[in-house]
C-alpha cells in the first residue's frame, strides 16, 4: 500500500500530515510509531489526520511518536489548519473538531492563530502549576532553561508517583526572560523526549506566568524552535476563555512511503 504524507512544522514542532478524507489511512499504532521513527521512518514528532466532520470544516485525529492516540496537540492544530488551506477547504477562518471539541482558527500570511479550548481548572502548588489546556501539562520555574536537565526531570515527573499512574503528563519549564517574555522548554509525554516546541505546553506556560507574574494578556514565549504568542481573557477563580496560540506554521515536504 502506499501512502501520500505531507511534512508540517510549526516553531519545530513537526508532523506528518495525512489527507484522510477517504478514510483509507490504515489506523496502527506501530505502523504510525514507525512512520514517526526518525531513523528508520519518516520522523516526527506526531502524526494528524484530516478527515471529513459533520458540521465542521475537518476534523483532527492527532497521535504522538509513539504511536498513540494524543489529547489535543496546540502546534499540531495549528499545522492542520494551515494543511487545511494548503488543500483549499477554507480560505481565512476555519472551524474544526479535535478530540477536545470545537476549534476556531484564521490565517495570516505565514501566521495561524488558533482558539483554544477554555481552562476550568489550575491546581497551584508551591513549586509548580498543572492544567489542562487540552493536554495535560505541568509547569515550573527555573532560572537557568539552557542549563535545565529537560529530560531527565521530565522523565522524573512525567512517570512519578503523582502523574505517572494516572496517565503521566507533560513538563515543562520556564525562564521568565522580561515582562510578559518567557522561554519555554517542554519535555513531551508521548514523544518521551523534549520536543522544541508544544502549544498546549507554551498555553499552559503563559497562564501560569499570568498568576504568578500578574502579566496581562498577550504573553511572549520563545520555544527551542520559534516564538509564540499567547492571548486570554482571566475570569475569576484562575480560569481562562478566549485563549488564542499565534505564530507560523509550514509546509516542509511532501512524499510517498510504501508500507
Ligand atoms: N506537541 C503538542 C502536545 C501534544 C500532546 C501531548 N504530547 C500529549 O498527548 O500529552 C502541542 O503542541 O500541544
Amino acid at each position: 500500500m502506499e501512502i501520500t504524507f505531507y511534512k508540517y512544522q510549526g516553531t519545530g514542532n513537526d508532523f506528518v500530515m495525512i489527507d484522510d478524507r477517504s478514510e483509507n489511512f490504515p489506523v496502527d499504532n506501530e505502523l504510525i510509531a514507525h512512520l514517526c521513527h526518525r531513523r528508520f521512518g519518516i520522523g516526527a514528532d506526531g502524526l494528524i489526520l484530516l478527515r471529513h466532520a459533520e458540521g465542521y470544516d475537518f476534523r483532527m485525529v492527532y497521535f504522538n511518536a509513539d504511536g498513540g492516540e494524543g489529547s489535543m496537540c496546540g502546534n499540531g492544530g495549528r499545522c492542520v489548519v494551515r494543511f487545511a488551506h494548503d488543500l483549499g477547504i477554507f480560505s481565512e477562518h476555519t472551524s474544526f473538531i479535535a478530540v477536545d471539541g470545537p476549534h476556531e482558527a484564521s490565517v495570516d500570511g505565514e501566521v495561524i492563530s488558533l482558539k483554544m479550548s477554555p481552562v476550568n481548572k489550575v491546581e497551584q502548588y508551591e513549586a509548580y502549576d498543572f492544567m489542562n489546556t487540552g493536554s495535560p501539562h505541568y509547569v515550573t520555574y527555573v532560572d537557568d532553561i539552557k542549563e535545565t536537565e529537560v529530560v531527565e526531570i521530565g522523565k522524573d515527573i512525567r512517570y512519578g508517583p503523582k502523574y505517572g499512574p494516572v496517565g503521566g503528563t507533560n513538563v515543562n519549564f520556564i525562564e521568565v526572560l522580561r515582562n510578559n517574555h518567557l522561554s519555554v522548554r517542554t519535555y513531551e509525554r508521548g514523544v518521551e523526549d523534549e520536543t522544541y516546541s508544544c502549544g498546549t505546553g507554551v498555553t499552559a506556560c503563559a497562564l501560569s506566568a499570568h498568576l504568578r507574574e500578574g502579566w496581562a494578556s498577550p504573553i511572549v514565549v520563545d520555544t527551542v524552535g520559534g516564538t509564540l504568542e499567547v492571548s486570554f481573557n482571566a475570569l475569576p477563580g484562575n480560569t481562562f476563555d478566549e485563549i488564542y496560540l499565534t505564530g507560523p506554521a509550514m509546509r516542509v515536504y511532501e512524499g510517498r512511503v510504501t508500507q
